[in-house]
């Protein structure tokens, strides 16, 4: 039949899976770790970058494209950046029968594709700033386990990559970038995140400093890193000799920022928002906003109804809304009520007899399954109403299903509890590393260890003499911290 198999409460990996190629998002791929994308995922992908593009066009950021492979010189040429990373970077060896002289890497990312030719370009002040990003695919062969968008050997992203003379602009650019990717989540994908600084463990390691949004899964009780703005400082600069000469003649080295979200964003949504239906679908974000069908009555009037549909589906495109329907004639309405459910579209029309006789249709809500007549008269007003309270009332509900999972600590006891009862914890901490590091062994285990996700800039008032629930040491900020994927 067409139902999921699998209950989001009960088997929640089985069901997202089912539920992204029920709902025709994705189709696994012979290839472990791939997948394709079908268009109804690639339309949402595509949504967001019509959102996202033209706001850092307006920062005055330009779109570029670098080649997709390595040099393996370069590669290396950033200790710390790499070391850790080695493993997950795939290699190109041959061309044919016969093997490379040298063989080339494909891009995990671009730093050190892109930034030899920073060392090139930015020569003098005016060079300053320069700002560039680019839209690409990205390769790291990871082996924990792969998950359609929230964990694949090859992905989707933007990655943004800025130069400037001074850290100020570095420093304020991350954070207008870090408010971009909060607009995505809270606005289109209608996911609560919380802003926030990594720890010095959790931070690109060739960085600065990294922000986040963090967001969160309920049903696994795990955060998830849903997009990161980073300063990188001088270290690339360092590394790489991206200097110029200042207003004073004198030799300096630039300041930079990297910051990307990915097609992790498109897994996030639907792990948040879908049910034991399928997908549910953020109206901003859906292809198909309303689907319209028939529901025609043996003698009634067949050809009267698939007119009504047509009108309401040309009426509410005009208004600017995503509308489509479905017509077929091998299905049945009810077998077409499950599969558009299923596909997360969030209104449904249903026209019949009596709807066409009382000059009325009737709406049904993806979210909440509410029932509405409305005025064919007063259809867009009515239609744009009921999509922007979908919108909202996706998000409310998922901030108050995320904000019920956070749990404030300050002891060890009570955060070894609140782990187990899959919490996202906000705990006082000394901000000491090696603390960071026993919490991880001290939680080690099957459903992985906790870590930090963020310090969120939005600290609580931390009296006066408070502990680091960890250490017992003085705390110096409060910090959220999870197992995490
Ligand atoms: O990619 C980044 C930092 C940065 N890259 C550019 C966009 C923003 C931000 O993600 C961190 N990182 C993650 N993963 C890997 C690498 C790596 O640098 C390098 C090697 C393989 C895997
Ligand atoms: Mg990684």
């Amino acid at each position: 039949g067409l139902g999921l198999t699998h209950r989001k409460a009960e088997n929640f990996g089985e069901w997202y899976s089912e539920v992204v190629v029920n709902a025709e998002m994705i189709e696994y791929y012979d290839i472990s770790g791939c997948y394709i994308l079908r268009p109804w995922s690639m339309a949402i992908w595509e949504i967001l970058q019509e959102f996202f593009d033209p706001e850092i066009k307006k920062m005055k950021i330009k779109n570029c494209y670098f080649p997709l492979f390595v040099s393996p010189g370069v590669l290396q040429k950033e200790k710390d950046h790499v070391e850790g990373f080695a493993p997950e970077v795939a290699w190109v060896t041959k061309s044919g029968e016969s093997e490379l002289e040298i063989p080339i890497a494909i891009r995990p990312t671009s730093e050190t594709v892109m930034y030899p030719y920073y060392s090139k370009w930015i020569r003098g002040h005016r060079d300053l700033p320069l700002k560039l990003n680019q839209w690409c695919n990205v390769v790291r062969w990871e082996f924990s386990n792969p998950t359609p968008f929230i964990r694949s050997r090859e992905f989707l992203w933007q990655e943004g990559h800025t130069a400037f003379a001074t850290k100020e602009e570095a420093d304020a650019e991350v954070l207008d970038i870090l408010e971009l990717y909060r607009r995505i989540y809270e606005e289109y994908l209608a996911v609560p995140v919380i802003k926030g600084k990594k720890s010095e463990m959790e931070k690109f390691a060739g960085g600065l400093y990294t922000t986040s949004v963090e967001a969160f899964v309920p049903n696994t009780g795990r955060g998830i890193q849903g997009a990161t703005s980073h300063c990188l400082g001088q270290n690339f600069a360092k590394m790489f000799e991206i200097n110029y000469e200042n207003e004073k003649g004198e030799k300096a080295m630039v300041w930079q920022n990297s910051w990307a979200y990915s097609t992790r964003t498109i897994g996030v949504m639907v792990m948040v928002h879908g049910d034991d239906k399928g997908l549910v679908l953020p109206p901003k974000v859906a292809s198909v906003q309303v689907i319209v069908i028939p529901v025609p009555y043996k003698d009634a009037d067949t050809q009267g109804i698939f007119d009504a549909c047509s009108a309401t589906v040309n009426t509410l495109s005009e208004a600017g809304i995503r509308a489509d329907s479905d017509f077929r004639d091998n299905y049945s309405p009810g077998w077409k009520y499950s599969h558009w459910e299923m596909k997360g579209v969030p209104l449904r029309i249903e026209i019949g007899p009596k709807d066409l006789a009382n000059k009325q249709v009737r709406a049904v809500r993806r979210d909440n399954g509410a029932k509405i007549d409305i005025a064919s008269d007063d259809l867009v007003v009515e239609i744009k109403k009921l999509l922007d309270n979908i919108q909202q009332n996706l998000f409310d509900v998922a901030k108050q299903k995320r904000d019920e999972c956070i749990q404030v600590v300050h002891s060890w006891d009570e955060f070894v509890k609140a782990l187990n009862q899959r919490k996202m914890i906000l705990a006082p901490w000394c901000d000491e590393e090696e603390v960071e590091a026993d919490v991880k062994a001290r939680t080690k285990g099957e459903m992985g260890a906790a870590k930090t996700l963020c310090s969120p800039f939005d600290q609580p008032e931390l009296p006066e003499g408070t502990k680091c629930f960890a250490s017992g040491k003085p705390a110096t900020k409060w910090t959220y911290w999870g197992r995490s994927y």
